[in-house]
């Protein structure tokens, strides 16, 4: 039952008899949560971490994994992925299963997809997602987008939030006659999270800008991928996150930004944050390590892999985008895997506004970060489990149960070896594109194993997965960032003087 090095038949396999077993020691390694790093043992029961300890003695039957000269850390959730995702006349290449092995493989145990309505109707678009989703092999959570704006749109909301455990919206803010919304139903949609305790989450490109951009490169004869970046310069990524800012400060309700790729929105987020108002920024891999030089590559397939909106840019945003994230300016890393083959890029080989947009990153991610932020010294490991791990578990309300290695917590964690080396390739990766935009990379730190809910997934280069186990994650509402905005409401009242009583 092996293929490609992953085993998928867990009751015939003998490779799972090592690894299925209820019981584990980490015995050796540095253990590393976000606000502290141990010298210990952990001892894992059905799942779960029951001890943290230097010196865990054991019963002979349960497996030992020694991770000595290794750090220990709570495995990577995701804040922004899109699996199965139906998006611009294609869909994403990876399912729910393809794209949770990648994503095991490289150290991350949970992450959060973004469910796309049906027809407008959210309560559709959750029941095909959680269809969508039974193949699960680790742990997942969703964000509801929300497209349109009606009765059935608010009562879905509300349902989602109180029965089925989403506790984050998104609004698109571009992608102008498909996913894109007016600030209309923006604020409609703001003041609908803060009553639930929701977290609105946009995508920040000025949509009809953006319209106007395309039509001008098209008119100027500029039909290929760089078409592409040229319409949506990085001031319209700035203009719509200033202005999601500012709608959400007058609601006043916390606002996450997603992918964020440029100095632009990045100083927007900075002045708000600065100013007291509660704003999450997420930087992903390719903002944070990639520059938009492949994207004038003459090879249309070489360039147009890179094709993601907002666009991936210039030389320079990236290195502002990580010293952001490691003064904590910015909170958390995502991917944005939204991976299309290179004959689903093709759909636009006359026509950049028809190459589907998004590139990979879900397997790369806990490597990237830890080969650019760590070894160049730019954060801690204590930083570094914070950022791909526990800021995202604290925002959406499931820390710590994920995104720590703490008694009661989920047994999700990695050992990482900081002197072995990784190299990436659509040739040995584990999603299902054909192509990889950070091919031919190589760098040191390597995740050697992955855990999740208690088992061994990832060893020697093998994953031992098992299609359906994964399990939904329920995230409630009114996580963190909402303590204290009813006082906040409250003196935005009392300040108003008003009404007058003549
Ligand atoms: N980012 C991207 O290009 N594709 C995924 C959809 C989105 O998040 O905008
Ligand atoms: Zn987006």
């Amino acid at each position: 039952s092996q293929e490609n090095g992953i085993c998928t038949a867990a009751e015939e396999c003998q490779c799972m008899d090592k690894t299925s077993s209820s019981k584990l020691l980490n015995k050796g390694g540095t253990v590393v949560n976000a606000d502290r790093q141990q010298q210990a043992d952990i001892y894992i029961e059905d799942g779960v971490v029951v001890e943290v300890q230097p010196n865990i003695k054991v019963a002979d039957e349960v497996r030992v994994l020694d991770a000595t000269g290794k750090y220990v850390m709570p495995g990577g959730i995701d804040p922004h992925t899109h699996l199965e995702f139906p998006f611009m006349g294609q869909e994403t290449i990876d399912d729910f299963f393809s794209g949770q092995a990648a994503a095991l493989a490289g150290g991350t145990t949970m992450h959060i997809d973004f469910v796309i309505p049906i027809n407008g109707s959210l309560a559709a678009g959750f029941e095909a997602y959680a269809k969508k989703a039974e193949k699960s092999c680790m742990d997942y959570g969703f964000h509801m987008a929300v497209t349109t704006w009606n009765e059935g749109v608010s009562r879905d909301m509300e349902i989602l939030v109180k029965e089925k455990g989403i506790n984050s919206f998104k609004f698109f803010m571009a992608y102008k006659g498909e996913l894109m919304v007016k600030d209309e139903l923006l604020l409609q949609g703001f003041k609908m999270c803060k009553a639930l305790g929701a977290l609105a989450q946009v995508h920040a490109e000025n949509g009809e800008a953006v319209a106007e951009g395309q039509s001008r490169m098209i008119e100027l004869g500029i039909t290929g991928p760089e078409g592409h970046t040229l319409s949506r310069p990085s001031m319209l990524e700035g203009e719509a996150t200033a202005r999601a800012i500012r709608l959400a400060q007058f609601v006043n309700t916390p606002l996450y930004v997603v992918h964020v790729m440029s100095i632009d929105a990045l100083d927007e987020i900075v002045r708000a944050r600065q100013s007291g108002q509660r704003v999450i920024g997420e930087p992903i891999v390719a903002s944070l390590v990639l520059d938009d030089s492949k994207i004038w590559d003459p090879d249309f397939t070489i360039a147009a892999k890179y094709v993601m909106s907002p666009p991936i840019r210039a030389s320079g945003h990236n290195k502002a985008l990580q010293a952001a994230l490691s003064t904590g300016l910015l909170q958390l890393v995502g991917t944005d895997h939204c991976p299309f083959n290179s004959t689903q890029k093709e759909a636009g080989i006359i026509d950049f506004r028809k190459i589907p947009n998004g590139v990979n990153g879900i397997e790369e991610r806990m490597h990237l970060i830890w080969d650019v932020m760590v070894n160049s010294g730019q954060i801690s490991v204590m930083d570094y489990v914070r950022i791909t791990s526990t800021a995202c578990a604290h925002i959406f309300n499931i820390y710590p149960r994920k995104g720590a290695i703490l008694p009661n917590s989920d047994a999700d964690i990695i050992i990482l070896n900081p002197n072995a080396t990784f190299q990436i390739s659509a040739k040995s990766h584990h999603s299902k594109i054909d192509t990889n935009v950070y091919e031919g990379w190589e760098g040191k730190g390597k995740v050697e194993v992955t855990i999740s809910r208690g088992k061994v997934v990832w060893e020697h280069d093998r994953l031992m997965i098992e299609r359906g186990s994964g399990r939904y994650i329920s995230m409630p509402p009114f996580g963190y960032l909402f303590d204290g905005m009813d006082k906040i409401d409250s003196a935005y009242l009392s300040s108003l003087k008003a009404p007058v009583y003549r």
